[in-house]
């Protein structure tokens, strides 16, 4: 027996059709839906994720603006480039590609966001209502994880979720989201520090690897049965690198490869974010 996938490449698409039909009604409403980026430096990485959220929201139908600084830029002009589209109406959400150039204060920007323009659920006020359990944008990656679950049918009440990595990004956000009434998974949070990795993975029903360490999680150390998520993003030779090693595939009962799997619903939830946030405006 080999895993399921979690196709997320394919999911993410379906998502996008029906963003598309929301973008549709609310244009025929007279609301227009814009999501704007702001990239700092020529990281070929953070470049080609930027063009793909932009060609996300042609195909769905949001405008999208671009802000493009050079690696150069002090933090005074990335904070500008902030302020104007706090203050650009056909900009309705937006985010800041991260991690910002060395020598910026990537938590100094996040906090000049417009928490009412926040496309990434990273603003503090954002991250706050999480702890808090309250409504409002959520972290991409972590929502998307749930989501790819939902839409597989992978058990997730009552679930024990290993989850490997604890940025704020992905690993943290993503226990305060599990553990939510809604969800009402038990999550263990592992990082660099941890002790016995694989104790904490072989007992886990859902295990999510988000460290950024290549081949960190073997099939020795996964239930059988358990769904594996690879999250992480590293660079080996100059070729992505995920967490999982291949032979997990062969124990466990579900995989979201990297890439095809979470990368997607990543994009697909920024896109939901504007959209929802959009909706919400109009009522
Ligand atoms: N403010 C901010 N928000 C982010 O959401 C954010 C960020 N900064 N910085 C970097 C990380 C990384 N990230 C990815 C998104 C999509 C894919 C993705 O779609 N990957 C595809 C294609 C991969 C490829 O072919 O290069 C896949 O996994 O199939 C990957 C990685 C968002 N991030």
């Amino acid at each position: 027996m080999t895993a399921q996938i979690l196709d997320g490449k394919a999911t993410a698409a379906e998502i996008r059709s029906d963003l598309k039909t929301r973008v549709e009604a609310l244009r025929d409403r007279g609301v227009s839906v814009g999501l704007g980026t702001v990239l700092v430096g020529d990281d070929p990485g953070s470049n080609a994720y930027v063009t793909m959220k932009h060609r996300d929201c042609a195909e769905v139908g949001i405008q999208s603006i671009r802000r493009d600084l050079p690696a150069t830029a002090t933090q005074d002009e990335v904070e500008r480039a902030v302020a104007e589209l706090n203050a650009d109406p056909a900009c309705t959400g937006y985010i800041v590609q991260l991690p910002l150039p060395k020598g910026l204060d990537e938590q100094r920007v996040l906090e000049r966001i417009d928490p009412a323009k926040d496309a990434d659920g990273l603003h503090p006020m954002s991250l706050g209502r999480l702890v808090l359990m309250q409504p409002g944008p959520l972290p991409c990656t972590p929502k998307g994880i749930v989501d790819l679950l939902r839409r597989f049918d992978v058990p997730i009440k009552g679930a024990e979720v290993t989850v490997v990595g604890r940025g704020i990004t992905v690993g943290r956000a993503l226990g305060l989201l599990l553990t939510r009434r809604s969800e009402n998974a038990t999550v263990t949070l592992c990082h660099t520090a941890t002790r016995d990795l694989a104790a904490h993975t072989r007992q886990a029903d859902i295990v999510v690897a988000a460290a950024g360490v290549p081949d960190l999680i073997t099939a020795d150390m996964v239930k059988p049965g358990a769904a594996v998520l690879d999250v992480g993003v590293s660079r080996v030779d100059g070729k992505l690198a995920g967490d999982v090693a291949a032979d997990v595939r062969e124990v466990a009962g579900w995989v979201a490869p990297n890439p095809g799997g979470v990368g997607p619903m990543t994009r697909a939830m920024l896109l939901a974010n504007v959209v929802e946030a959009a909706e919400a405006a109009a009522r």
